[in-house]
């Protein structure tokens, strides 16, 4: 069905370019009156919208910016932009150039005072790119416990309760680094459920996790660490700050409602099925075929042509040693459930164009792709199993690549029955 996936691709172009951080991040700036506010600003910016956010920030402001930081991953930033420096480094796994960016971000924020503002901008991947070591912990130590808990199938909450413990930037300590200045957050939100503090760990937000829970994922985890480890957990997170001022300017909700309005306007009939997908990956795309199907053969609970919409972040239990993410794995397990099937097309994918550690954003599959797969001598059952979605998806030619994409609110999944 080439026009159903050239209809996704319409909307899910649609969307991108309508959640792009710029009028969300200068619409508040201006709201806010920032110009014309007498104290000195000092713009930090991290995650990977970051550039952008800074960007935007740039031409709203100008000159009232005293100074500034971008701190984003590699390949996420632009160019230039006057007046602030411009660092890149790892994600998902923090590496030395998050320390050493980190370590300027203080620097250039230090012994502040109550003239000063820092306008924090915030967007998801700030968790991998802002960290500064709490005594007795390396960044050896933080890069093997993310890369266990990234494959253990916790959720982004749960994961961020370890690492705000674990920091000494995250769950509001840099909010009490910057004190007595003011810090102005704008946050582009990629967490369910929109939860300030776990949005890139929260750096300047009052934590609602306590060293007890982190202690209790680590245990219901099996993660091994070290007495060193267990007694930085112990370091408790600020549960009260008195110089913040906090606003979301984008989530997984915007991302949807765009979608709903293209599809519209391509004559689909719509439906909005959830914003907080949160399950296992393949069982998400197992019972969207049962939907689609329902679709196709009794109009329910929408009428053909129908494009049913979900944002959220599904999880994955990584056993397998093969190469995907969770969208690539949703899209592939729904190919598998439909296959020959035709009339119905599904694309999953990350809206930072990135999804897991590959170069796709997701998948965008149809009745075929399966089949494609096998008829190229592979097993798209197994490779499903090893957790191969992109190399099954590769094979069929079903890959959405659409490198970063300057914004980041979580993954949205659009499927379509005609
Ligand atoms: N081979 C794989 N198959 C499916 N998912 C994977 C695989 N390898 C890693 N992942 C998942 O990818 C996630 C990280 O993906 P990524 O798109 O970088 O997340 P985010 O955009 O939230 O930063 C990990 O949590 C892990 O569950
Ligand atoms: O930085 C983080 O903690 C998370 C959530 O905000 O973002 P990402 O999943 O993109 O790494
Ligand atoms: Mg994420």
């Amino acid at each position: 069905m080439p026009q159903l996936k050239e209809h996704i691709n319409q909307i899910i172009s649609y969307t991108l370019h309508h959640i792009l951080p710029d009028n969300a991040v200068r619409q508040k700036l201006e709201e806010l009156n920032i110009q014309t506010d007498k104290r000195r600003i000092i713009v930090v910016a991290i995650g990977k919208a970051a550039w952008r956010m800074a960007k935007s920030t740039k031409e709203v402001l100008g000159e009232r910016i005293d100074k500034g930081i971008v701190i984003t991953k590699y390949q996420h930033s632009e160019g230039a932009i006057e007046g602030l420096e411009i660092f890149e480094a790892g994600h998902p796994i923090p590496d030395e150039n998050t320390l050493i960016a980190t370590k300027r971000a203080l620097e250039l924020t230090s012994n502040l005072s109550e003239n000063d503002i820092v306008l924090f901008l915030v967007s998801g991947g700030g968790s991998a790119l802002f960290e500064e070591l709490q005594e007795g912990v390396t960044l050896q130590d933080i890069q093997f416990i993310t890369q266990q808990l990234l494959k253990s199938g916790a959720n982004i909450v749960e994961i961020n309760t370890i690492r705000k413990h674990l920091s000494i930037v995250k769950g509001g300590r840099y909010a009490q680094h910057v004190y007595p200045a003011k810090v102005i957050t704008l946050v582009l939100s990629d967490v369910l459920g929109d939860r300030l503090d776990s949005i890139a760990s929260g750096p300047a937000y009052p934590d609602s996790t306590t060293s007890e829970m982190a202690l209790q994922i680590i245990e219901k985890y099996n993660i091994p660490v070290s007495n060193a480890i267990l007694n930085a957990l112990k370091n408790e997170t600020p549960k009260e700050l008195t110089n913040v001022e906090t606003y979301i300017i984008g989530s997984v909700k915007v991302a949807c409602e765009k979608a709903m309005e293209k599809a519209k306007e391509l004559g689909y009939n719509t439906l909005l099925l959830t914003t907080t997908l949160d399950c296992e990956a393949k069982e998400a795309g197992r019972f969207l075929s049962a939907v689609a199907k329902e679709i196709k053969q009794n109009d329910v609970p929408v009428k053909k042509p129908a494009a049913v919409i979900l944002g959220g972040e599904t999880i994955v239990h990584v056993k397998g040693n093969g190469k995907g993410g969770r969208n690539q794995e949703l899209a592939l397990s729904f190919a598998l459930a439909i296959e020959s099937i035709e009339g119905i097309a599904l694309c999953s994918f990350g809206t930072d164009g990135t999804d897991g550690p590959t170069d796709a954003a997701g998948g965008i599959v149809d009745g075929t792709t399966a089949s494609k797969t096998r008829n190229a001598g592979y097993n798209p059952e197994l490779m499903l199993e090893n957790n191969d979605s992109y190399n099954a998806l590769r094979i069929a030619g079903d890959l959405l690549i659409t490198g970063p994409t300057g914004t980041n609110v979580n993954d949205l999944i659009v499927m379509v029955v005609g």
